[in-house]
């Protein structure tokens, strides 16, 4: 059977399905806001993209939960969900699907994919004794336990102690071709420190791992031996299968697997990182599948050098964040202050600092002084007629304009998000520099009108070109700049916009034309006063 028939021009990327023990945080938020960054940029190429997201409901950690407020899982799950929904909304993450892993479509799915790996002789029974993590939903090997038997990534939970009969997974079976792998796709894992983390993981030698769980009842029953319930990373990874299938269609891997897989990018934080790179791909190859494409293990939002997390409950809460300060200040602010990769604390001075700077004064306020200048030296309320032919290539900010679509490009692609946006603002930085050089308030007086409305042409298009390879991670301030630089594009209709302004035009410089008639200058991003200490 011939599963598979992608083309080129699809995209088709994950964030985890997120656990709904509790509400999301602003960890959960980090990785979906990056995976939404990586959709809009893979829109403007002109990618068909689809952006997949969604809650992993079942296991003992969410039947726990649910038992500690008195309420049944599915009914604790469906409460918790809204707030993954909503959240998404509030930071204007524009997802295709949203997968839940206790959907009936899911379990369709799921047992085919299980029959595959069972025809593989992949699974078997055995005796499962170590120590578990609930919260990791996990064994853990006791050499990474901390004092007292804690895990270390929840750090106020113990571990606990397992010996029962399980269903195995038979994944030292893959152990040499998954190495061939990891070797024939150095790009497959990433960033390169986590590459190396599952490389000597595996180079450890590779254990099977336990696939079904006895005395739990919430979860699927394993298709061939029902008193056993299927372990829960087995049917969460498959939620991202489960999401491709088209709305209507039958739920059988066939459907699912025609047009969108492999995945090309699962985005997760590193605490998953052993599951999406050795586990996944084992099963995949045992299930008879293509393996994704890369998986990219980003960092941790710590408060005080801990992980935050709904279990530790050290969490920021991003309602509160997005409602002050604006989805797009609170995308900007994680994306570029922290190095997509490694951890980063969130300290609220440099929070507003960097808003401050980089949005209100060098971006903000460069459109404002610059528009106002048009308004009182030019006749007409238009882009100056200049147009891209009059600035010489040696202009230093075409001389920045020229290169920087492809550069920015390139660190999309890599997810090198902070370094998209230094490149970005040293665009705007030189922009404010050259007007205070090129004083075109002094050239007006001095009558050489053609000099400042070069000036003021060269500095709007790096304006509009700044605001354009900025609009994937803060689609709200890029639309405002477009409108008042007279484009009828909503980087948020990302429909048009990808087809209104493609990555091949509008990411070069000296797109702006005289037929472009100016909007009315207005802060696209009000500086935010710092807290008082009192
Ligand atoms: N502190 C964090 N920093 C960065 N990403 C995080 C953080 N916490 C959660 N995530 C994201 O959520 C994923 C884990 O989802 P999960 O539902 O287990 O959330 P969690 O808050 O870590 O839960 P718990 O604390 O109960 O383990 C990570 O792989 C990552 O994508
Ligand atoms: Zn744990």
């Amino acid at each position: 059977m011939n599963l598979v028939n992608k083309t080129e021009k699809t995209f088709a990327l994950t964030t985890p399905l997120y656990y709904v023990n509790d509400v999301p945080h602003i960890g959960s938020a980090y990785t979906t806001i990056a995976a939404d960054v990586v959709a809009r940029f893979q829109r403007l190429l002109g990618h068909q993209v689809l952006l997949i997201t969604g809650t992993d409901e079942h296991g003992q950690k969410i039947q726990r939960s649910a038992e500690s407020l008195g309420k049944a899982p599915q009914d604790f799950c469906d409460e918790i969900v809204p707030s993954f929904v909503n959240l998404w909304q509030l930071l204007d993450i524009q997802y295709d699907r949203f997968s839940r892993t206790t959907a009936p479509r899911h379990e369709a799915i799921v047992k085919e994919f299980f029959k595959r790996v069972w025809e593989s002789g992949d699974i078997y029974q055995g005796q499962q004794k170590g120590w578990y993590c609930v919260s990791c939903e996990e064994f853990k090997e006791e050499r990474d336990l901390l004092e007292g038997h804690r895990c270390p990534i929840h750090t106020n939970k113990e571990v606990e102690w397992r010996d029962e009969q399980n269903y195995f997974f038979r994944l030292s079976k893959y152990q040499t071709k998954l190495t061939e792998f990891y070797q024939s796709k150095p790009n497959f894992i990433q960033p390169e420190s986590r590459r190396n983390e599952v490389l000597s993981f595996v180079n450890q030698g590779l254990q099977d791992f336990s696939i079904s769980r006895v005395n739990l009842d919430w979860g699927f029953p394993v298709p061939v031996d029902p008193k056993h319930t299927l372990y829960v990373w087995f049917d969460a990874l498959l939620g991202y299968v489960t999401a491709l299938l088209e709305p209507d269609v039958e739920a059988t891997l066939e459907n699912a697997l025609e047009k969108w897989w492999p995945i090309n990018l699962h985005l997760i934080g590193k605490d998953i990182l052993r599951f999406h790179a050795v586990y996944w791909p084992a099963m995949l190859l045992s299930a008879g599948l293509p393996l994704p494409e890369r998986v990219f293990g980003h960092g941790f939002l710590t408060k005080d050098g801990q992980k935050m997390g709904k279990t530790l409950g050290n969490t920021l809460d991003p309602i509160a964040l997005v409602e002050r300060y604006g989805s797009d200040a609170v995308r900007y602010y994680f994306l570029k202050e922290i190095e997509f990769g490694k951890d980063g604390d969130f300290n609220e001075v440099r929070f507003i600092n960097v808003l401050n700077a980089d949005l209100a004064n060098d971006l903000g306020n460069l459109l404002n002084r610059t528009l106002s200048m048009v308004k009182k030296y030019c006749t007409e309320n238009n882009v100056p007629s200049i147009g891209n032919e009059g600035i010489p290539d040696e202009n230093p900010l075409k001389a920045i304009g020229l290169s920087l679509g492809e550069q920015v490009k390139q660190a999309y692609q890599e997810l090198a998000f902070s370094q998209a946006c230094v490149a970005i603002f040293s665009l705007a930085q030189a922009s404010n520099k050259f007007i205070d050089e090129q004083a075109p308030w002094s050239l007006y007086k001095q009558g050489q009108q053609e000099s400042v409305e070069k000036v003021l042409y060269a500095v709007l298009e790096s304006v509009r070109l700044a605001a354009y390879l900025l609009s994937p991670i803060i689609p709200n301030i890029s639309s405002d700049i477009y409108q008042q630089l007279g484009f009828g594009i909503n980087f948020n209709d990302q429909k048009q916009s990808s087809l209104t302004a493609p990555f091949a035009i509008h990411a070069k410089w000296g797109l702006l034309s005289s037929k472009q008639q100016l909007g009315k200058p207005q802060p696209i991003f009000q500086r935010i006063e710092p807290p008082k200490n009192d």
